[in-house]
């Protein structure tokens, strides 16, 4: 059986087809011009990985490959019902929520010498020793424990099995190919199978499995394993806080009905018709928005600083939406539970 539309092939097929959700091609040229501003910077470079965000790893071996890897096997679904109680974790000082909450939890536990990313000990790993790894600073613990539990043991007993217990040797095999490396991870390991159904066609976001790429190619740098010649083919990573920043942007539109039911909080699940168009449409969306800065870098003839990809624009359109939480306080999110983003 063939296998699914291509993330980029499935986004431009969900845009063309969207009932709810509406790019609006203004908005893609008014956030074009918006990064215009930045492509000389350190946020649209790959450095940016590093230099921004204190609780990624600052090395660039086969210790960091594996943090990496650990890390997006489990980054998923952090949101909580009630912005007011969630999951905190206080680590060296500050406070993180979210995504972060996860990177300072297992910054933690290697701290604490619970070796959190070796596959050897997550294969096996008790829930009990994962709530603790994980536990919150408020008695609200992170979302899908158990999800996350089960999946740290079948991903470790795989990685065991198949790659001698280290993602490095699986980047290997990618032979330096971002979409070989992706495919890898998808055919490898069951959790990262971001498929679903549109309109009876196949269609892939692949979100963990693409950010897993990228955040490999930046752990290392871009450089010798990690130098991956076709990065540029990996598209933005289909989440929950890339459409509402993109929203709050002016880039993409929601159907009256859609927002009403977004701003009730009312539940979207994995796969639903309105699910599937607020990712895709945000994915393709991004596709134009790098095509445009493309555009307008080449007309003015403005200097950057290494290659601007989606995965770049990515990484900063949400860097940007955790900057401005406040202003987008008005701009629902849509609440899908799932492990896949
Ligand atoms: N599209 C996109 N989605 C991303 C990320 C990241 C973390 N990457 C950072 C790490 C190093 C790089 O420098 C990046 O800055 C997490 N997520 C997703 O967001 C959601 C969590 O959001 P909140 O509840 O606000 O923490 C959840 O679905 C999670 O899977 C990204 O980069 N792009």
């Amino acid at each position: 059986m063939d296998g699914p539309l291509t993330p980029r092939e499935s986004a431009k097929f969900i845009a063309e087809n969207s009932r709810d959700v509406f790019i609006d091609g203004g908005g893609v040229r008014r956030v074009a011009e918006l990064l215009l501003a930045k492509v000389s910077g350190p946020e649209l470079h790959l450095g940016g990985w590093k230099a921004l965000h204190e609780l990624n790893p600052r090395a660039a071996d086969e210790a960091a490959v594996n943090w990496v890897f650990v890390t997006d096997t489990l980054n998923f679904s952090f949101w909580s019902e009630r912005d007011e109680r969630k999951c905190l974790v206080g680590y060296r000082g500050k406070t993180y929520s979210g995504y972060w909450s996860l990177c300072a939890a297992v910054n933690r536990a290697l701290d604490e010498g619970i070796p959190i990313t070796s596959a050897s000990y997550y294969a096996t790993v008790t829930l009990d020793q994962v709530q603790h790894v994980l536990r919150s600073d408020t008695d609200v613990p992170m979302p899908l424990i158990e999800e996350r539990h089960r999946i740290l043991n079948e991903t470790g007993k795989i990685m065991l099995e198949k790659f001698e217990g280290s993602f490095l040797n699986c980047v290997r095999k990618s032979e330096k190919s971002a979409q070989k490396l992706m495919h890898l991870v998808v055919k490898s390991f069951p959790s990262y199978r971001d498929v679903t159904q549109f309109e009876g066609k196949r269609i892939s976001f692949y979100k963990r499995a693409q950010i897993l790429v990228a955040d490999t190619w930046s752990v290392l740098e871009g450089k010798g394993d990690g130098c991956f010649k076709d990065i540029s083919s990996i598209t933005m990573f289909a989440d929950y806080r890339l459409p509402q920043v993109l929203v709050h942007l002016g880039a993409l539109n929601y159907s009256k009905e859609l927002l009403e039911k977004l701003l009730k909080g009312e539940m979207l699940s994995y796969g639903d018709r309105q699910e599937v168009e607020i990712r895709g449409c945000s994915l393709w969306c991004v596709e134009l928005i790098r095509d445009c800065l493309l555009e307008l870098i080449e007309k003015k003839g403005e200097k950057t600083s290494g290659e601007i990809n989606s995965v770049l624009l990515d990484y900063y359109l949400w860097d940007y939406a955790r900057d401005h939480r406040e202003d987008m306080k008005g701009i629902p999110f849509h609440h899908t539970r799932c492990i896949y983003y």
